[in-house]
């Protein structure tokens, strides 16, 4: 089988493209290049990289035939919460809009096999602290909604066509497989502490008066490459031919409180010196996220094997790889 990655030259979307070509997939990758990085993929030659928008029906209605793919991987979207506050008709337009025309595509062309990319924030903020897929979801942001009506419009399309899904809900993505595939964005927690060790500043904590045990919010933070072999095993699970309709989330079903990541941080960089900041709460983020990792365990044997430390150390050698000038600051670099 031939599976088409949508957003393959991006941060989750090449992880995912190494691996499913690791583990023997034939692949082609689509992307726009808005925020996807070529070079992600410049070492796997075998396979093709289409540069276009999701929201060209007929492109990809063309990919689909002329490849003969039959299983789509829709990772392409935008996803940045406090952008999508700023924005909320572009989050619609790249996301929602994004996936209908990728839906009329595989609708016209007859490919019947979706994987997802989903994301923890759907769920908004909840009752208990460990977050099962049947929960009532109340997403904060545009960009969680989006993600959200996602999922309703590929199990609404799924009742009335028979195509069989697994929409994979991301915890914390993090880490990098190899430097050159790392976020070469700052928006998350560790590389944002990464950029304020660059410029020789200590990291900033938003809130310590959190009912958690430290204070400080807890997250489940799974290794991209952990996310990548969920990935695999749902291609898999999906080629298999089984009837299929899953909303899975993927996620280690362990919270590491914000402390303790900046404390990895700094045991990793050698800075162990600097002492964090304590600034107040950043609007809108819940105290705890954790997944609940058993559906997916249950339904596609996954789990991850990746830990903290791991994905700290490998997230700090991508960001040398990007920022070479951050080794003056680490007093052991690479970790
Ligand atoms: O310099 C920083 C940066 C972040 N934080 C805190 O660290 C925690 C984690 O923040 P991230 O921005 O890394 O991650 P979020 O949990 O807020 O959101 C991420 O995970 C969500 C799913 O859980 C969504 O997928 C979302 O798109 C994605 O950005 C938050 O409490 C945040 O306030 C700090 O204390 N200091």
């Amino acid at each position: 089988m031939t599976w088409l990655v949508t957003g393959g030259a991006g941060y989750i979307g090449a992880h995912v493209v190494h691996a499913l070509h690791a583990a023997g997939e034939r692949v082609v990758a689509l992307d726009d290049l808005s925020t996807g990085v070529p070079e992600r993929l410049a070492d796997l030659e075998d396979v093709p990289l289409v540069t276009g928008a999701v929201q060209a029906t007929s492109l990809v209605a063309k990919v689909l035939r002329e490849y003969e793919i039959e299983g789509v991987v829709h990772i392409a979207a935008k996803k940045q919460p406090a952008e999508s506050i700023e924005k909320p008709l572009f989050y619609y337009r790249e996301n929602v809009g994004g996936l209908e025309s990728l839906l009329r595509a595989m609708d016209e062309t007859g490919v019947d096999r979706l994987v997802f990319s989903s994301s923890a924030a759907t769920y908004g903020n909840q009752d208990t602290d460990v977050l099962t897929e049947d929960a009532v979801c109340r997403p904060e942001s545009p960009y969680g909604e989006t993600k959200l009506v996602g999922e309703w419009m590929i199990a609404d399309v799924a009742r009335a066509t028979g195509l069989r899904y697994i929409s994979l809900r991301y915890f914390n993505a993090a880490g990098a497989a190899r430097p050159e595939l790392a976020d070469t964005g700052v928006f998350n927690l560790i590389p944002m502490v990464f950029e304020r060790l660059t410029a020789e500043k200590p990291p900033l904590i938003f809130g310590d008066d959190y009912p958690t045990p430290d204070g400080t919010t807890i997250r489940d933070y799974v290794h991209v490459a952990d996310i990548a072999s969920a990935h695999v095993a749902a291609v898999r699970h999906l080629a298999s031919g089984v009837e299929a309709r899953h909303v899975l989330n993927v996620g280690t079903g362990r919270g590491t409180s914000t402390r303790q990541v900046v404390e990895t941080i700094l045991e990793v960089t050698g800075r162990q010196d600097l002492t964090p900041e304590v600034l107040g709460r950043r609007p809108g983020d819940p105290a705890i996220s954790i997944a609940s990792a058993e559906r997916i365990r249950q339904v596609l044997g996954w789990s991850a094997a990746h830990d903290l430390r791991a994905i700290v150390t490998s997230a700090w050698e991508g960001w040398l790889y990007h920022h070479p000038e951050a080794r003056r600051v680490a007093t052991t670099p690479g970790g």
